[in-house]
């Protein structure tokens, strides 16, 4: 049988590089066909539609933060999307174009988290460059051959597989730079050391968020991770994105601590617990 699975595309994403090392790790021996997507949204709604069995999808950033069209699809998205595996990859952005040196180079394609990632790069070797925002890092690749006034933040692997130079390496502002890509499907999943869950307030009271937090302080569940996003209902209305660190010790107290948030909240939404895969070299 071959599993289907979505990413962000075309071919040369970090996202594409997360789902074969998922692939790699997790998958050994099944047949994979891998499906690109021309946003973050339209793959995840394909799982939800069931036209990919799974989804690999960015989150968060080291240097940026969180990726917040995963965020806002996956709480739009009325399907249960559960949250299979967490992949860390080293994230290495290169110079991509066919230019002879910087001084041709007149304007820098790339996803808007990749070109926020070699900011001060780009302030300091590129300065008067236009830089332009694009639904991935390879979405301007076929072009670059035949245009040597710009160039692409994309991987190596990436400009490999282009047939495209790399004009500078290893661009990121910071050199330890990770991001982590969540492997997303309809399957339920109930094990795992971390557990993400969405929530909104009834009201925007003093101590709302502090209440729902305390479900789970007060029972020595930690929290690794607390996101608000806007609720795009009205300024200053947000929700609440947790990650709890959980193992087969406090499964108890998570359930109660939940049914508490359930009974608090105004909307929940488990997306299930699930491992880290954390990978060294792509
Ligand atoms: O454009 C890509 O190559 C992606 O897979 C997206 C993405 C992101 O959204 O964060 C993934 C990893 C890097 O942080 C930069 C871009």
């Amino acid at each position: 049988m071959t599993l289907e699975i979505g990413h962000l595309g075309p071919t040369g994403t970090y996202s594409e590089a997360a789902a074969l090392a998922y692939a790699r790790a997790k998958l050994a021996g099944v047949e994979l066909c891998l499906q690109p997507y021309p946003n973050i949204a339209q793959t995840l709604k394909a799982v939800a539609a069931k036209e990919v069995a799974l989804a690999i999808v960015p989150v968060e950033n080291s240097i940026e933060g969180g990726v917040t069209m995963t965020a806002d699809t996956i709480w739009q998205l009325v399907a249960n999307l559960q949250i299979q595996q967490a992949i860390v990859l080293p994230i290495h952005h290169a110079l991509v174009s066919v230019a002879k040196d910087l001084s041709q180079i007149e304007t820098v394609y790339s996803h808007p988290q990749a070109l926020s990632q070699c900011q001060l790069w780009l302030q300091q070797h590129l300065p008067h460059a236009v830089r332009i925002a694009d639904n991935s890092t390879t979405a301007a690749l076929a072009t670059l051959a035949a245009n040597p006034q710009s160039a692409a933040i994309s991987s190596v692997r990436a400009a490999n597989l282009y047939e495209l130079p790399v004009l500078v390496r290893s661009i990121n502002d910071y050199p330890d730079n990770q991001t982590k890509f969540w492997a997303i499907s309809l399957q339920p999943t109930i094990a795992g050391n971390c557990t993400s869950v969405a929530f909104s307030l009834r009201s925007n009271t003093p101590g709302g968020l502090v209440t729902a937090l305390g479900f789970f302080a007060n029972r020595g569940l930690n929290l690794s991770r607390v996101e608000s996003r806007p609720s795009k209902r009205s300024l200053g209305d947000y929700l609440f994105f947790i990650d709890i660190e959980t193992d087969r010790h406090n499964c108890r107290e998570l359930k109660s601590a939940l049914a508490d948030l359930d009974a608090y909240a105004e909307t929940v939404k488990n997306f299930g617990s699930y491992d880290t895969t954390v990978i060294e070299v792509i």
